[in-house]
């Protein structure tokens, strides 16, 4: 069994995740259809390589992969599971339980229904952010029902598979739990501390690090989709902030006492060490070093130049814009034993170390 299971494909939605999709598809071999209700953004993905943008015979699609804000989704899917007889319906999208109930409702026979989510994304939305190896290594959930036919969960299995992402099975209850821990609840929080951040004098904000970016990247994410699954996944989420207000009450009233401070950031770092990395590694089995690179053209494919002709292996990579000069920051995340290796290096080459 191999894509040919999956092809011809349609996407509905090609904005960051369904274009994201398009382009990993069709790079396996996958012949894709786009669709999108804005015309543009179905172009704009033509344009970047994620599929075609004529309409497929209905009866020839083997594989309809919903990709649209999280309140249409189950009116999209009820739509295509009439109109696409012979296919699978999947979808993209971050809370399961509502989908499904909302389709129940309709009394819809949800035997070609396979509910899906890549755990990838970003901050950002809309076609143009696409790249075919967002999914590459990251996990893909998959939530199947009972009345799902093997052929229909193995169709879905194929598309995170072709993406190169890593299946995760989990009923649609686990899953809502599960991701309001690690992504609804964090992306609430972030949006708390940035919330902060609109109160503070400009003059103040100047001093900012890469502490509170790191913290508040997520906050920039589309306010119309996260208001959309957080309205559909409230319960889960209510339990993560009302058990951070108990926190919160409590390090209020004895932030005096150092042994409570103590024991916060303690749990803070054992929270940190518990987050899996790139390819399972925690982030604490990786050394960033990082090296200052002038804001001109070329710089960067010149530092590439000198590390990688080194056999560097690098982790993770990420930049910082100086608000000052014509300067940006660039962290390279490698194994503790290739970090000293690289700092010589980059030393040699004459850039400018930071840490
Ligand atoms: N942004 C992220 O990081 C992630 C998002 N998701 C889920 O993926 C889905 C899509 O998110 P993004 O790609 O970020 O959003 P996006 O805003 O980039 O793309 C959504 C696309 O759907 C189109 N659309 C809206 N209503 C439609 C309709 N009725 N029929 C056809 N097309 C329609 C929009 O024009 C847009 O092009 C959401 O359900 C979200 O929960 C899942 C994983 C990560
Ligand atoms: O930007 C990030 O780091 C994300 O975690 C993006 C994201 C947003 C929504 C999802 O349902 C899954 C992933």
């Amino acid at each position: 069994m191999g894509i040919e299971q999956i092809s011809p494909a349609l996407i509905i939605g090609t904005g960051l995740v369904g274009a994201s999709i398009g382009c990993a598809l069709s790079e396996a071999g996958v012949v894709v259809h786009l669709k999108d209700r804005d015309r543009s953004h179905a172009i704009v993905a033509a344009g970047r390589g994620a599929g075609r943008l004529e309409a497929p015979d209905p009866a020839q699609v083997k594989l309809v992969v919903v990709a649209t804000p999280p309140a249409v989704i189950a009116q999209v899917v009820a739509a295509s599971l009439e109109k696409y007889p012979n296919a699978v319906v999947t979808d993209v999208g971050s809370v399961k339980t509502r989908i499904t109930s909302d389709l129940q409702a309709l009394h819809i026979n949800l035997r070609r229904y396979v509910g899906g989510h890549p755990m990838a994304g970003s901050h950002q939305s809309g076609p143009l952010t696409a790249a075919p190896e967002l999914f590459v290594d990251r996990t893909w959930v998959i939530s199947a029902r009972p009345e799902n036919p093997d052929w229909a969960v193995e169709r879905t299995r194929q598309l995170a598979l072709t993406c190169q992402a890593r299946i995760r099975e989990l009923d649609a209850a686990e899953h809502d739990r599960a991701v309001a821990e690690v992504s609804h609840f964090p992306q609430l929080v972030a949006s708390l501390t940035a919330a902060r951040l609109a109160q503070v004098p400009s003059e103040d904000l100047r001093l900012a690090g890469q502490g509170v970016r790191d913290v508040t990247r997520i906050a920039a994410s589309d306010v119309t989709m996260w208001r959309q699954i957080v309205s559909a996944n409230t319960a889960p989420i209510r339990e993560q902030l009302v058990a951070m207000r108990d926190d919160l009450d409590h390090l209020i009233g004895a932030l005096d006492d150092p042994r409570v401070v103590i024991d916060l950031l303690t749990r803070g770092n054992e929270g940190v060490r518990a987050l899996p990395g790139k390819r399972g590694k925690r982030p604490d089995e990786v050394i960033s070093v990082v090296v200052e690179i002038p804001d001109a053209p070329g710089a960067l494919g010149q530092l590439f130049a000198s590390i990688t002709t080194n056999g560097v292996n690098i982790e993770d990579l990420s930049i910082e814009h100086d608000p000052d000069r014509p300067a940006g920051y660039l962290s390279i995340d490698v194994a503790p034993e290739r970090a000293d290796a690289l700092r010589q290096l980059i030393r040699e080459h004459g850039w400018g170390l930071r840490s």
